[in-house]
């Protein structure tokens, strides 16, 4: 049975867009994090009229056109599959404006919501710009391209950022959880996790789990799901043969990452 934190794909067509993940607010448990995943054939458009809330546009494979009012973005995104593992372009679109986005070519769009606390300027998100960090040791490393970290004041709520982990390692691990609105110690921040596989047969297992254990969950992910974080600590573990990508899309009362450590599993970090 699939756990209520995970979704798998759609694959529904509305006007000219696949849509092929789509978790908002009006029908999950999260008040602060949106996600919609959708796909676009070559010519094909998406439009929006955001109301409430700020969207970043990730043109996760294929080229697209971005417009927004007077700004055009075209010809964006650099990569054919996101296991390319380079970075990619992304627009930054703040609440009541509107946009479109169409397909030079075939394409895979991620658009991460979250309220708008201010108007900022629309902006282009050059995957040059996107700083790239190795994380962890030993069966713990990974990858982050970090699209909109909490240092960049691009967005008002929104945090985005990508994941790569190869089999046999484990990421957001030691397992770390961000549901407490207690800073300097902890900040709360809502999370959806996309996940893709290479190859795409392969599954990883994440789990959701609280101190108390009133949640936790343990799911076996595949290719193209969605996993919620409304709250607690969410560890991924990939198996060997497979490489793991995910898109994180984090928010909540104050924009920064400040996370906390399962006690349990920190010595984890501290490993000669
Ligand atoms: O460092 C990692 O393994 C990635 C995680 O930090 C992931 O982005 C996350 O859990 C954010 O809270």
């Amino acid at each position: 049975m699939v756990s209520h934190l995970q979704r798998k794909p759609l694959n529904e067509m509305r006007g000219e867009a696949k849509i092929l993940q789509e978790v908002m607010k009006r029908d999950s448990r999260l008040r602060y994090v949106g996600f919609r995943l959708i796909e676009l054939a070559p010519g094909a458009s998406y439009e929006e009229a955001l109301t409430e809330d700020e969207c970043c546009i990730v043109a996760l494979t294929g080229r697209i056109d971005v417009t927004q009012g007077e700004h055009v973005f075209a010809n964006i995104g650099t990569r054919e599959s996101v296991f390319d593992r380079k970075a990619t372009d992304s627009v930054f679109v703040s609440g009541g404006r509107s946009f479109k986005v169409q397909g030079r070519s075939e394409a895979k769009v991620a658009l991460c919501y979250s309220p708008s606390v201010k108007p900022l300027p629309t902006k282009l998100i050059k995957a040059e710009d996107v700083g790239t960090e190795e994380r962890g040791k030993y069966q713990n490393k990974r990858t982050v391209h970090n699209i909109l970290p909490d240092s960049d004041s691009s967005a008002s709520s929104l945090l985005v950022v990508e994941v790569y982990t190869e089999g046999g390692n484990f990421s957001s691990y030691p397992p770390h959880k961000h549901d407490r609105d207690n800073l300097p110690q902890e900040s709360f921040l809502e999370e959806t996790y996309y996940h893709e596989l290479d190859p795409q047969q392969g599954f990883v297992f994440q789990r959701v789990y609280t101190d108390d254990r009133s949640l936790d969950e343990t799911m076996a992910v595949e290719h193209g799901d969605v996993v919620i974080v409304p709250v607690g600590y969410h560890p991924v573990g990939v198996p060997d043969g497979y490489s793991s990508y995910y898109l994180n899309v984090m928010a909540g009362p104050q924009r920064v990452w400040k996370f906390h450590n399962d006690p349990d599993h920190e010595w984890i970090l501290n490993r000669k």
